[in-house]
């Protein structure tokens, strides 16, 4: 699904909050027309890229061009591009008077979904959102953060604040509007195990800089499950990075990071092991939780829509 929505291009960009670098020299690329998981531990920039993305916040230095454009003071740009926040600042005190003005601001923005989603979420559009719990703050942001359909769609950990079945209603509303509208949406967060399965491509922050950019099947081809007798599991691992262990009784599953090699398959069977798929959750916590990784990218170089 692509070619519709606004891409992205963000070329050296330098973002220092006094003594603080916040983003050091990031360059990546965000393809038009795709959902895209920007990942990172707590304070390593997501925010920050978004709010320069946004045009929210004046890169030190570097540049960020969408749909081709530098978004600062740009009409046409930013009225295509939409940054949702947790709490919901972004938004009028009184329900209503949010819906008013999206209708009139944002001429993609589509009320009907918007009360349906406020109706599943159980929120009262007479209500204020001052009187809202955080849950319904953050259910509240994120259903007109879908109903406004900008060609560029940022959610910024926007579904902390809920609850189990309150997230999962939001990921299937999201999806299901995509696939309707397709347009660039990017999710920011640190807990990827619900919406691993809805990105396309990954981004992944790490202290200020970009550890990895890539598509989120190119990653998870670079792990793999290996599942059997403990003996036979570990026999399998012997030499390669292991980055997750799970004991199941006399069973063994060995998460391992890499790249498979010729003759795996082969191997596995001969041992009476099961190879099997990784969690992205996986990867991200070892990736991020080491210093270095020998073949993760510094950048993420042009590359045609696909
Ligand atoms: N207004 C600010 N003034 C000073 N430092 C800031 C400011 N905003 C962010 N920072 C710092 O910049 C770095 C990146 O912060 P940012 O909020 O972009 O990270 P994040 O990845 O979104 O974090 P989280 O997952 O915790 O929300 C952090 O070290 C943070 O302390």
């Amino acid at each position: 699904m692509t070619g519709t929505g606004f891409g992205v291009q963000v070329q050296d960009l330098t973002v220092r909050y006094g003594a603080e670098t916040a983003l050091d020299q990031v360059s990546l690329e965000i393809a038009p027309g795709t959902i895209t998981g920007l990942l990172g531990r707590n304070g390593t920039g997501k925010t920050t890229l978004l709010s320069v993305i946004a045009a929210f916040r004046r890169p030190t230095s570097g540049s960020v061009l969408v749909d081709g454009e530098d978004p600062w003071e740009n009409p046409r740009v930013m009225a295509g591009v939409g940054l949702v926040r947790e709490g919901g600042d972004w938004l009028d005190d009184r329900v209503t008077a949010s819906l008013d003005y999206l209708e009139g601001a944002r001429p993609r923005f589509d009320r009907d979904l918007a009360e349906r989603l406020l109706d599943t979420f159980q929120i009262d559009p007479c209500a204020k959102r001052s009187s809202l719990s955080r849950g319904q703050r953050s259910a509240l942001s994120a259903s007109l953060g879908i109903a406004v359909r900008t060609e560029l769609t940022m959610l910024d950990e926007v579904y902390l604040g809920m609850d189990a079945p309150s997230r999962y209603a939001f990921y299937d509303a999201l999806l299901a509007d995509y696939l309707e509208h397709p347009r660039t949406i990017v999710l920011s967060s640190h807990l990827i195990d619900e919406i691993d399965k809805m990105f396309e491509d990954v981004v992944i922050l790490r202290d200020g800089t970009v550890l990895l950019a890539e598509g989120a099947d190119e990653l998870r081809s670079r792990g793999t499950t290996v599942t059997g007798p403990a003996a036979a599991a570990t026999a399998f691992a012997l030499g390669r990075d292991v980055v997750g262990r799970q004991e199941l009784g006399p069973t063994l599953r060995l998460t391992v990071f890499g790249d498979p090699r010729p003759g795996d398959v082969a191997h596995a069977r001969e041992l009476g092991v099961e190879l099997g798929p990784v969690d992205l959750q996986d990867l991200f916590v070892h990736l991020t939780a080491q210093p270095a990784v020998a073949g993760a990218r510094s950048d993420r170089k042009t590359e045609a829509p696909r």
